[in-house]
C-alpha cells in the first residue's frame, strides 16, 4: 500500500544557522500509530511543522496522500489535523464556536452533528458554551484536540500530547487515539517517554540531533531496549574468563574483579540462575551482585555511537 506520508531528504536550517533537520527520510503507513521519540531539542516539533507546512523546509520533500505539501499545500493540509504543544486559540470564544470555526477554515460545510460528536467524544459537551479562558488546562488541551478533528482529517499529529497532563486525561487521550485508529485515522505523536511509545505505537522512530537514527516496529525495539546487565563482584580477581562460562558471553572488567552479563529482561530464561549455579560449581565466589537497566538517555547514546561506528 502507498504510504500516507512520504518524507524524502527533509532538511531545516533555521535563520540562526541551526540545523534542526539533517535530511530525514520516512514513510508513514496508512492507519498506523507512529511515535516519534527523542530528547529535548531533537527536532520533533520542527519535523511535524515541516510536514504540516508550518515550517518552511530548506531541503527535501513531503507528500501527504500523494499531494506535495508545498505545491499542493491546501490539499495536503486538509488531510491533517494538528494538535500543537501550545494552546493557540481565541480565549474569549466559546468551545463550540471554536471547533465549528476550525471546520470552516478547511472549507468543510457546517455539520453541527459532527461537532457535537467530537465534543462528546472528548467530554467537552457540557462545556460547549463556556469561553475557552474559563476552562482548566486539561480541558483546554481537549479543545485543541477537538479543533484538530473538526474537519475530519485522515492524519492526526499530536505534539507531546501527555506532557504535563494528569492521569485521567492521559487515559482518555489514549482511549481516543485508539478509537480514531479503529476508524482508520493515521496518528503520529511525539513523546519523550519510551513507556508511552511502547503502550501506544505500532512503530517508533528515534530522532536525535535532527537525524532519524532508527525506525522500528515497537515490539522489536522493546526487545532491544529490554537489555539488562548483571554485574558480579568477584571475591578474588580472575585472570581470564574460564572456558566453562563461554555460553554466557561474559565480559571481565575492573581488572578481573567484575563479570558482566547482558541479558534480556523480557526473556523467559534470562540465564542468570544457570550462570550463578555454574559459578558456584567452578568455585568462583562473589562478594556482591547488582543489576543495571539502561536508561533511555543511555540507549540514545548507544544508538548514536552504534551509528557512528557503523
Ligand atoms: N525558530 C527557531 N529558530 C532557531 N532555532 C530553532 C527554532 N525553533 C527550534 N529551534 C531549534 O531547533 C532544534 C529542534 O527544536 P524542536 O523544537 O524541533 O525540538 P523538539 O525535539 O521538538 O524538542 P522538545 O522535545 O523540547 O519539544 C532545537 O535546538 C531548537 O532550539
Amino acid at each position: 500500500m502507498q504510504p500516507i506520508i512520504s518524507i524524502k531528504g527533509l532538511q531545516k536550517t533555521y535563520a540562526s544557522g541551526h540545523r534542526a533537520l539533517k535530511g530525514v527520510d520516512l514513510d508513514i503507513r496508512r492507519g498506523e500509530i507512529f511515535a516519534l521519540l527523542g530528547p529535548n531539542g531533537a527536532g520533533k516539533t520542527t519535523m511535524i511543522g515541516a510536514i504540516c507546512g508550518l515550517v518552511n523546509a530548506t531541503g527535501g520533500s513531503v507528500t501527504v496522500d500523494g499531494y506535495d505539501n508545498v505545491r499542493d499545500y491546501r490539499e495536503a493540509r486538509a488531510r491533517i489535523g494538528l494538535v500543537p504543544q501550545e494552546l493557540n486559540t481565541d480565549q474569549f470564544e466559546s468551545v463550540r464556536a471554536t471547533v465549528a470555526f476550525s471546520r470552516g477554515l478547511f472549507g468543510r460545510p457546517r455539520n453541527p452533528a459532527l461537532v457535537e460528536q467530537v465534543l462528546r467524544d472528548l467530554s467537552l459537551w457540557d462545556k460547549r458554551d463556556n469561553e475557552i479562558r474559563e476552562l482548566s488546562g486539561g480541558m483546554k488541551r481537549r479543545v485543541m484536540i477537538a479543533k484538530a478533528l473538526a474537519h475530519e482529517p485522515d492524519i492526526l499529529f499530536l505534539d507531546e500530547p501527555t506532557a504535563g497532563v494528569d492521569v485521567e486525561l492521559r487515559r482518555d487521550m489514549w482511549a481516543m487515539v485508539r478509537k480514531l485508529r479503529d476508524r482508520g485515522v493515521t496518528i503520529i505523536l511525539t513523546t519523550h517517554y519510551i513507556e508511552e511509545a511502547e503502550e501506544m505505537a505500532d512503530r517508533v522512530g528515534v530522532i536525535i540531533g535532527g537525524e532519524l537514527i532508527l525506525v522500528e516496529e515497537t515490539s522489536v525495539l522493546m526487545k532491544k531496549l529490554g537489555r539488562k546487565e548483571l554485574i558480579v563482584q568477584l571475591a578474588e580477581p580472575l585472570p581470564a574468563i574460564p572456558p566453562e562460562l563461554a555460553d554466557w558471553h561474559l565480559e571481565l572488567t575492573a581488572e578481573g574483579r567484575e563479570l558482566r552479563y547482558v541479558f534480556d529482561r523480557h526473556a523467559e530464561r534470562t540465564g542468570v540462575p544457570s550462570l550463578l549455579g555454574r559459578l558456584r560449581d567452578l568455585g568462583i565466589n562473589f562478594s556482591d551482585l547488582s543489576t543495571h537497566q539502561s536508561s533511555l538517555e543511555e540507549i540514545f547514546v548507544d544508538l548514536v555511537h552504534g551509528r557512528r561506528a557503523a
